[in-house]
């Protein structure tokens, strides 16, 4: 019996690059693809949002200049650019997977609604949101949180590539200790940076628990989903 019948899984953009500086990493790729079909094949429903990070991010094309809506813009087409990719990837693993867009893009894929991501679940497709929220001044994390709510999903899986959340960010400081589960108003109080603070009261505020835990190990998102706490869990 697994742990959760219905997820949202948050993929990074920047964790797809893999050893590369830039753009996918298809053994990466693979890996992801690989975790995901295992999980499907097990009856569990899969949302997908993945990040851009690897291809643009609206912040650091604002500060080279260019006009940050534009720059989110070109963000929100990067996370299309990797959903595209996941979504080729799925179906070399033998997986139905459906590919939606935020922003009108037929025919890459479907305009979401709510409505065609829950047929296609409960259809057994694997569903990849792509293209954020649609709008500019929003990440990822945000549109995952949003996409996790709408799909009523029992958790936000926030795969990423370190193992949980720290008292600190664990990339900068190595002496930084990690919480096996954490509240939303610690992260609030003790100035936390995992995510966003709109995507973390977006949780909150509508009772969506997340766990942070690392993507990048074979084998993780099927040990989350047995209900190992290999990451840290977050709730109300
Ligand atoms: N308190 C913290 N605990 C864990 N990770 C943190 C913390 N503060 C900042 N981070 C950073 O958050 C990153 C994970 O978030 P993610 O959204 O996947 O990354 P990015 O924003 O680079 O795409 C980690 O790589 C880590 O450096
Ligand atoms: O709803 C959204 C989601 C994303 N973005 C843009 O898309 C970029 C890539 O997303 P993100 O940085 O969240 O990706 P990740 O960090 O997961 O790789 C962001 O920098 C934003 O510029 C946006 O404008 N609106």
């Amino acid at each position: 019996m697994k742990k959760y019948k219905r997820i949202l899984l948050k993929l990074s953009g920047e964790s797809l690059m893999g050893e590369q500086n830039y753009g996918i990493d298809s053994s990466r790729l693979n890996d992801y693809a690989e975790q995901i079909a295992e999980l499907s094949k097990s009856g569990i429903e899969i949302g997908i949002v993945i990040g851009g990070g690897n291809i643009f991010r609206g912040l650091s094309g604002a500060a080279k200049g260019f006009d940050r809506v534009n720059g989110d813009q070109m963000g929100m087409l990067a996370t299309t650019i990797n959903s595209l990719a996941l979504n080729s990837a799925l179906k070399n693993q033998g997986i139905k997977s459906k590919m939606l867009t935020a922003i009108r893009m037929e025919p890459v894929g479907e305009y979401y609604s709510k409505g065609k991501a829950v047929e296609a679940l409960a259809n057994g497709e694997v569903v990849i949101i792509s293209g954020g929220t649609g709008n500019p001044y929003f990440t990822t994390d945000t549109a995952s949180a949003l996409r996790g709510i709408e799909i009523e999903a029992d958790i936000m899986l926030k795969g990423t590539r370190v193992d949980g959340i720290y008292s600190a960010d664990p990339e900068k400081f190595p002496d930084a200790t990690k919480y096996e589960k954490i509240s939303f108003d610690e992260i609030y109080k003790k100035n936390l940076k995992i995510m966003d603070l709109t995507a973390t009261t977006l949780c909150k505020e509508n009772n969506l628990p997340v766990m942070v835990f690392n993507m990048d190990k074979k084998g993780n998102l099927a040990k989350v989903l047995n209900g190992e706490n290999i990451g840290t869990i977050v709730y109300n």
